[in-house]
């Protein structure tokens, strides 16, 4: 593969990546499979190769020869075959200090034992990439609480019971830190968490708006590629988002801090309005059409202004409104997709309509599971929704494409998938409508044009997703929709 990125080195940033010639939306930057993967760390008991969780006390969850937990399926997995050799020539037993949450701190250690059985066969691969990774050792030793429970759960584990002195205790730190800092969390073929550690793709920075985007094939050995998502000149950074894109600032700089170690001063995090978008701002009960803001975004204790009455607030005010908010959100985003789902979700929609401003992360992130519900959950299939909601569920999905057109721009997997969404209703509406003669040949055929156009840039996003994760699933349905509704396209003209 043509290297089309180089290196560079900023005292703030560290290394990071950026463009050697002009690249189109699309093209892919890196490509290149993980140094090692394995269960994310505080999981509950997992199999140690497909990490679903698993009930240990069934013999068919333990690996024959180790007796660590392993399902059936993964019996002659060879992802388990490292650790499974030094926990039997150490006689290490599973299952000691399993907690309530049914969370045993003996897990914590096999994704760093497979980086270190790694760079013992591959030396070289270990040199060039991963030595030279960020670890942030220094900060790390603040968090006094984890990094004792990593030092007693892992290196001491390691070395101890697991009779594996000939790694240092710095190195095996060295590696939990690394795994930290620099790990993507990827989903199994079966759907669950599994943290990966990716050399190339790890050295770019992050921007809460990203110029890249990766996705991952767990069908191809959870092999990487990174992509543009819009065209980038010669010479610019690359950069991807380590943390989720539609969190207002507060929540991404708080993420970035415990777990990256950073603060973040791109653009839209030093912006009080989030680039015009307002996404962290709420609606002044002063004077009722303002709205307020941080005054400064990356310290959580300033005050808050409106833009129009110039009132101040402080901090502390600010979160006791949110703070509620957020917690009961939370609830019903815990809750699987369904009626009652729905039905929360519009009441909180409506609920802090006139205190969050229209498109604040939180009516956005309900928007967005709106746009998912109606149409799929039980009584409210698309077919079965009166002309009034599926224009309802168009004004949803325009207006959570509003806010990616500005923070995942060009080829992103959500805007895809709220294209996707779109297209559905538009379709349907137009078809009804020339059905009951409301609109005429000409206006149907545009209508059409429209949920073409509109699914035909999600199916060519969706493309690129694995073919057997969701998105790649929605790829394919969504390639025979837009050959339906080419269909009824040539049907206009023949009548
Ligand atoms: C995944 S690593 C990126 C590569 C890293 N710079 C290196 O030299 O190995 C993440 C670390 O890079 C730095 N970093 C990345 N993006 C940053 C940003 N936008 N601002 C400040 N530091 C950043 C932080 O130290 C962060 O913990």
């Amino acid at each position: 593969m043509e290297v089309i990125f180089a290196v560079g080195f900023d005292d703030q940033l560290g290394r990071y990546g950026r463009a050697l010639r002009d690249l189109r939306a699309g093209d892919v930057v890196i490509d290149e499979f993980p140094f090692a993967c394995g269960p994310k760390s505080g999981t509950e008991i997992v199999c140690l190769v497909c990490c679903q969780p698993i009930d240990y006390s069934s013999k068919d969850a333990k690996c024959p020869q180790c007796r660590w937990p392993v399902c059936k399926l993964c019996w002659n997995s060879n992802i388990h075959s490292g650790e499974c050799k030094v926990f039997r020539n150490a006689k290490a037993p599973f299952g000691a200090g399993v907690d309530s949450k049914n969370r045993c701190p003996q897990l914590e250690c096999i994704t760093p034992l497979r980086v270190l059985l790694e760079k013992e066969k591959h030396p070289e691969r270990w040199d060039r990439e991963v030595e030279p990774m960020e670890y942030h050792d220094e900060a790390r030793r603040g968090f006094q609480e984890i990094w004792n429970a990593d030092l007693i759960n892992i290196a001491r584990y390691l070395r101890g019971p697991c009779k594996l002195s000939r790694f240092s205790e710095e190195l095996i730190m060295r590696v939990v830190g690394i795994l930290q800092v620099n790990a993507f969390e990827a989903k199994t073929p079966q759907g669950h968490p599994i943290r990966c550690l990716f050399p190339q793709t790890a050295i770019l920075a992050h921007n809460c708006v990203p110029n890249t985007i990766r996705t991952i094939y767990p069908s191809e050995d959870y092999r990487i590629k990174l992509r543009t998502l819009v065209d980038v000149k010669k010479d610019e950074q690359l950069f991807v988002s380590y943390t989720f894109t539609l969190d207002g600032t507060a929540e991404r700089q708080q993420h970035l801090k415990n777990g990256k170690y950073f603060t973040c001063r791109c653009e839209r995090c030093c912006d009080p309005t989030e680039l015009g978008s307002y996404f962290s701002s709420l609606i002044c009960e002063d004077c009722d059409s303002g709205y307020i803001s941080t005054i400064n975004p990356l310290d959580n204790s300033s005050d808050w202004k409106c833009n129009k009455c110039e009132c101040v607030i402080p901090s502390s005010k600010i979160n006791a409104i949110l703070d509620p908010i957020q917690d009961e959100v939370a609830v019903v985003e815990a809750m699987p997709y369904s009626d009652m789902r729905l039905q929360q979700t519009e009441r909180l929609h409506r609920k802090y309509h006139h205190i969050l401003h229209p498109l604040h992360f939180i009516q956005t992130n309900l928007r967005q599971s709106l746009t998912h519900m109606y149409g799929r959950v039980k009584g409210y299939e698309l077919v079965t929704l009166p002309d009034s909601v599926l224009e309802y569920k168009i004004d949803l999905c325009r207006l959570v494409l509003k806010v990616l057109d500005i923070f995942e721009p060009g080829l992103s997997r959500s805007r895809a998938t709220a294209l996707y969404e779109l297209y559905g209703p538009l379709a349907l509406i137009a078809h009804k409508l020339y059905l009951c003669k409301m609109i005429d040949a000409t206006i149907y055929r545009s209508r059409l044009g429209e949920a073409i156009s509109v699914l035909q840039e999600a199916v060519t996003i969706l493309e690129n997703e694995d073919s057997l994760s969701p998105e790649g699933v929605l790829a394919v349905v969504g390639k025979k929709a837009l050959e339906q509704l080419r269909e009824a396209m040539l049907a206009i003209d023949r009548n």
